[in-house]
């Protein structure tokens, strides 16, 4: 199958470069633009990106030069496929511009992700939710819209909370995470604010746990979304820890469940099972029995860093349940998510063709 071509808007920062390692190899997608701020337009991309990956900036890539940040710029060149890791002020700005291209913006920003027609997808998790592109007016115009994927601590939560939702029903949870310094990006919180310290402060990271989470458990009713009515408060702090977003969260479900019935939920929650997308985890949660699990260091690439990994279910003296959570920030909370979220639209034929 020839592999579709993409473009990539913010390719050089901590997101742009995992779309890059992801994409390189990808069966159904290769990377045929780059775009970035004015700093880096002209330059090939080795000279405009701090690469900070651990295996190497691909060849084919490095030599690609970076273009400027404008539909118009690039003219018959733009692919109509665009992954996006912009900051929100800029992707405000840039993704529609993109959208009324005629272009599939697939973004990882949070600006639009509680817009009411926009789809703030996982797929495992909530897939349905892709129709809500039907209504966008871009859409109607150009054949272009826009995509979301969640805030990354929001993803590897949602993952956790999908199967007891579906089964149990949840009326509340309280959560409390352990966000690593890669989530703010590069070069990020300085190394006098984070090493051998704790920073208890994530800017509206909180508040964007709480929302996204209302909608991603959402009901679609075949016109919009009716956000999930459970009670959820977040605390969000930074640590020094490279990548891997940890959460401990303790839960009330409205029906009781035994601590076997929760295992059993997440143990069989294989919503993707055969349908064969390049970038799905056989398992997108994994639940591990040692006692001190999971960690960052042992356990952030599970599932190519694309599964949650769960651990330490136990009884909780406020909520019914507690345990603890970990996901790859980068991977499956932001670039892994959104090439997931691209293989979807591409299987059901909502991916915009390039002009021939
Ligand atoms: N890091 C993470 O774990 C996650 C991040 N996200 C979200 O993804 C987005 C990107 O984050 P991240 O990669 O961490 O951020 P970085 O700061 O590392 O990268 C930002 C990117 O945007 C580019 N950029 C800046 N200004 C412009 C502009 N005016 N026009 C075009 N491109 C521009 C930068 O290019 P240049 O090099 O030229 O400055 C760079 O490529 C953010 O919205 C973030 O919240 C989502 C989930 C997880
Ligand atoms: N704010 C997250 C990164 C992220 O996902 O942000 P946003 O919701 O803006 O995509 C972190 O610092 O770890």
């Amino acid at each position: 199958m020839e592999r579709r071509r993409v473009g990539i808007l913010g390719a050089t920062g901590t997101v742009g470069q995992r779309f890059v390692q992801l994409l390189e190899r990808h069966p159904w997608f290769e990377v045929a633009w780059l775009a970035a701020s004015d700093r880096s337009a002209g330059k090939t991309y080795r000279e405009a990106c701090a690469w900070k990956l651990d295996t190497p900036m691909p060849q084919r890539v490095a030599e690609m030069v970076v273009q400027p940040n404008t539909p118009a710029a690039a003219g018959g060149a733009l692919p109509k496929i665009i992954f996006a890791a912009l900051d929100t002020d800029i992707a405000r700005e840039l993704e529609p511009q993109f959208a009324a291209a005629g272009c599939a913006v697939i973004s990882n920003s949070s600006a639009f992700r509680m817009t009411a027609d926009v789809p703030l997808v996982v797929p495992e998790v909530n897939g349905d939710h892709l129709s809500l592109l039907e209504s966008q007016e871009v859409r109607r115009a150009s054949g272009g819209y826009i995509v979301t994927n969640p805030n990354c601590s929001a993803i590897g939560l949602v993952l956790a909370l999908k199967p007891l939702e579906q089964r149990f029903g949840i009326e509340s949870l309280f959560v409390s995470t352990m966000q690593a310094v890669s989530g703010a990006g590069y070069p990020g919180v300085p190394s006098l604010d984070i090493l051998g310290n704790v920073v208890p402060f994530i800017r509206n990271e909180e508040e964007k746990m709480q929302e996204e989470v209302g909608k991603l458990l959402g009901r679609y009713t075949g016109s919009a979304v009716d956000p999930l009515s459970a009670k959820v408060s977040a605390h969000c702090n930074r640590v020094a820890v490279i990548d891997g977003h940890t959460e401990c969260v303790s839960i009330k479900l409205k029906t009781p469940a035994t601590r076997d019935e929760v295992l059993e939920a997440w143990r069989s929650f294989r919503p993707l099972d055969g349908k064969q997308f390049p970038s799905a985890p056989d398992t997108p949660v994994i639940y591990t029995d040692a006692p001190d699990r999971p960690q960052p260091r042992l356990d952030v690439n599970a599932g190519n860093g694309m599964s949650t990994t769960v651990g330490r279910l136990r009884p909780c003296t406020l909520l019914d349940w507690k345990f603890v959570l970990l996901s790859h920030n980068t991977l499956r909370g932001a670039a892994g998510a959104a090439v997931l979220n691209a293989e979807v639209l591409a299987r059901s034929g909502k991916l915009p063709k390039d002009a021939a």
